[in-house]
Parts: structure tokens; C-alpha cells; sequence
């Protein structure tokens, strides 16, 4: 057995090399083969070198935040399994999943115990956590380009980036539109909403809640939208999303949407997928099962 490593030496405060030191010195009888991200969109790259000499029994352990294990999902084959240790800023699908600590996540890598979830995937890229528009896009895009952020990772700050951000949109309003077509064929116009995410997994933004039951171990998305007209709507569908009333509150709207949805775009939409900022005209989603050490 071969522990193959893909870790992202960029996600959060730069500690994936700890993390691979960590596991040399703790494991030095077990065969490792090391692959750092050089680059962004690195991913497929280095998946492509593990596949090289990938056998049934080795393993694979990915080091990096949601943005890492969303994009080596989408060019790892289904049929392998991963283990994932959290090194982002975010690490909302950590959080979700209430992952271990390292030495308990590579006892159930060795141990070979895997749990099956359920991604969705479309021909731009794989949705692990959510689909976001409206303010969470707009935040994720100006949180790329921040130098505030880079330095806040450093001090393992990087998710005040986040609030900061959000608090901004309050003034800035950015909204936007789509259109879902469901699997019955039944069309869904959304205008001009200040809050729109469709969810595989319950957070977002650092721990954010999107909605409480959605799930990777479901098969199902969580649409939630909420326009936000008046300054004050906006603050108080933040509250509530950081104060968890989510299903008794006035503002969110909540609908479950299937595999085989397919959602369209109005040009010029900042759409974001799993913190990562995307262009896409359409993007049409479809559940694929996955197993997860754990
Ligand atoms: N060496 C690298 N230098 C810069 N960017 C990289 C590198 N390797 C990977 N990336 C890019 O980093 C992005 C992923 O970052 P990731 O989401 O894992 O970390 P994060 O933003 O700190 O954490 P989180 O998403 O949990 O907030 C991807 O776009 C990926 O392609």
C-alpha cells in the first residue's frame, strides 16, 4: 500500500507541509508519495501523476480547504476513494462533517472504513459544498482578490475576511438572477435576490449556515433565496443565517431540487461553487456517489 498525498502548500495559513511532516515522522513505515498544487488549477495535474501508478490498494489523503478537495473530486475517478484533512481558511465541508482529528482520520484511511456522499457534478466542475449568488459570490470574488485576506490567513484570521466582507454587502446590495429548470420541466425564475445558495452540505463562508438539513449524505440540494430590497432586510437575513433561524424565518425561501436540475445564468452573473469564483452560462448538475474515509 501507497499513501499518495495531494496538498494544496497555498490553503489557508500554509500549513500542508506541517501536516506531510507530521505524517512522514508518525508513519515512517508506510510508503508515501508527496504531490504539491504549484499553481491554482494545479489539481488535475497532480491527479494525473497519482493515477500514473495508482493500484486498488493504495490510498489517497488530500490536504487543503474546500476550493482543493472540490477540484481534485472533479478530476479524481469516482470510484476512488479519499481521505481529506482540513488546511483552508473556511473548511466548511470539515466542519459539516464533523472530520477527526489527523491521527484518527489516517487510522480510518489504514483502516480502509469509508462512509458513501453524494456530489454533483457538471462538465465545468463538481459542486462538494455549494452553489452560491447574489452577496456569498460577491464576497467569495472580492475575498480572492484581498490582500486584507492573505495577511488574516497568516494570523489564522482568514475568515474575518469573510465577515468584513459580508458586512459591506449590506451597502453594496449585490444581487442576482437565474433560472432553474427542475427535472419535471417546470421553470423557476429567481430575480434580483440578494441571498441565493443551493446547497450539498449545511455551511458556507467559514460556518455560515445554509440550511440545517442538507447533507452531502443526502441525494438532494437545498435551494435557499431570500431577496434583500431595504437595507434592513439584508441585515436581517444575515442574522438570520448566523443566528440559525433559517426554517422560521419570514425572508428565506426553501425548496429541495433533485438530480437532473439544470440552472441558467443572466451574463455578467458572479456565480461562485464551493468558495471558487466560476464563469458558467449553464450549468446542469447531476448526483454521483463518492466514498469518504472516515
Ligand atoms: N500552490 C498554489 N498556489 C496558489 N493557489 C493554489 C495552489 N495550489 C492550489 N491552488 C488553488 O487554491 C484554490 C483552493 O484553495 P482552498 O479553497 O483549498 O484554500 P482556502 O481558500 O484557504 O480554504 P477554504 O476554501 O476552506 O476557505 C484552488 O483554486 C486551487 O487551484
Amino acid at each position: 500500500m501507497t499513501l499518495f498525498i495531494i496538498a494544496n502548500p497555498n490553503a489557508g495559513a500554509h500549513q500542508a507541509s506541517q501536516v506531510v511532516e507530521k505524517i512522514k515522522s508518525n508513519y515512517p513505515q508506510l510508503e508515501q508519495e508527496i504531490f504539491y498544487t504549484a499553481t491554482p488549477d494545479d489539481e488535475k495535474c497532480q491527479v494525473r501523476r497519482v493515477l500514473k501508478s495508482w493500484t486498488d490498494d493504495d490510498r489517497l489523503l488530500i490536504l487543503g480547504g474546500d476550493g482543493t478537495l472540490s477540484k481534485v473530486l472533479y478530476y479524481l475517478p469516482e470510484d476512488i476513494p479519499f481521505a481529506y484533512y482540513p488546511v483552508g481558511s473556511g473548511n466548511d465541508f470539515a466542519k459539516a462533517l464533523s472530520l477527526p482529528d489527523l491521527a484518527t482520520t489516517m487510522a480510518n484511511l489504514l483502516a480502509g472504513t469509508s462512509r458513501e456522499l453524494t456530489i454533483f457534478v457538471d462538465s465545468a466542475g463538481v459542486l462538494l459544498n455549494s452553489l452560491d449568488l447574489g452577496f456569498s459570490a460577491w464576497v467569495v470574488n472580492r475575498a480572492a482578490h484581498s490582500v486584507v485576506k492573505q495577511m488574516l490567513n497568516r494570523l489564522h484570521l482568514g475568515k474575518l475576511t469573510y465577515i468584513l466582507l459580508a458586512i459591506l454587502s449590506l451597502f453594496k446590495n449585490p444581487v442576482a438572477s437565474v433560472q432553474i429548470k427542475k427535472i419535471n420541466g417546470v421553470l423557476l425564475e429567481i430575480k434580483d435576490v440578494y441571498f441565493f445558495s443551493l446547497a450539498n452540505n449545511t455551511y458556507f463562508g467559514g460556518g455560515v449556515m445554509i440550511w440545517p438539513t442538507a447533507s452531502v449524505f443526502s441525494s438532494q440540494l437545498d435551494l435557499v433565496y431570500a431577496k434583500g430590497e431595504h437595507f434592513w432586510q439584508r441585515v436581517l437575513i444575515l442574522l438570520t443565517l448566523v443566528f440559525k433561524r433559517h426554517q422560521s424565518s419570514p425572508y428565506l425561501k426553501h425548496q429541495v431540487l433533485v438530480s437532473g436540475t439544470s440552472l441558467t445564468f443572466f451574463d455578467g452573473t458572479l456565480l461562485s461553487v464551493d468558495g471558487e469564483i466560476i464563469q458558467e452560462h449553464q450549468i446542469s448538475l447531476t448526483a454521483q456517489k463518492r466514498r469518504i474515509y472516515l
